[in-house]
């Protein structure tokens, strides 16, 4: 459980600092390392983790995917011990025996949404991480990356759309009216 995390867009940390990164450099390092996880990314979610093995802390994540095609974990600070981000292989497929990643301080790790993982339980200090889930709506407007069923795409409220995007041919006007039926 992540009860400590924060969410980037609520610090305003979006527009300037990881919109640039995440749409100008994350996008060319995914679709060269991962090309069959992702296209275009054209949006995001990003929010912190924070473990924290002496205070009434998260030490642990259970075991999930992620809504997203690929996803960015950087640290962000701290010093720790315990805490490997372990990985069982698609969510798709069977588990695989763990691939289990230490993250050094001020390193990251990324990868597919869909790879199963957990965070191993830190047993010392405190370890601080910046996790950009990254959605890229060419893919997930076909395949919804958490039921794995094709998704009906209905234009929803202007702020939390999680990534998929309404085919072209609708106008704004025509989606905000539209969103306003649904959602108001
Ligand atoms: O604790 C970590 O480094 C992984 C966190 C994570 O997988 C998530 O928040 O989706
Ligand atoms: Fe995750």
């Amino acid at each position: 459980m992540n009860r400590y995390g924060i969410i980037m867009s609520e610090l305003g940390f979006c527009a300037e600092l990881l919109d640039p990164f995440i749409f100008q450099h994350v996008d060319v390092i995914a679709r060269k390392l991962l090309p069959a996880f992702c296209e275009t990314l054209d949006s995001y979610r990003a929010f912190t983790v924070l473990y924290d093995a002496e205070k009434d802390g998260d030490r642990e994540l259970a075991m999930h995917y992620d809504n997203a095609e690929v996803t960015l974990n950087v640290n962000i600070g701290g010093t720790w011990e315990g805490g490997q981000v372990a990985f069982y292989g698609l969510a798709t497929r069977e588990e695989t025996e763990a691939l289990e990643v230490s993250l050094k301080r001020g390193h990251g790790v990324l990868h597919a949404g869909l790879e199963l993982h957990k965070a191993q339980p830190i047993t010392q200090g405190r370890r601080h991480n910046l996790i950009m889930w990254c959605r890229s709506s060419g893919i997930r407007n076909d395949l919804c990356p958490m039921c794995f069923q094709e998704p009906r795409v209905l234009p929803t409220n202007k702020f939390y759309h999680e990534g998929f995007a309404v085919p072209g041919g609708v106008s704004a006007d025509a989606t905000r009216e539209m969103s306003e039926d649904l959602y108001d």
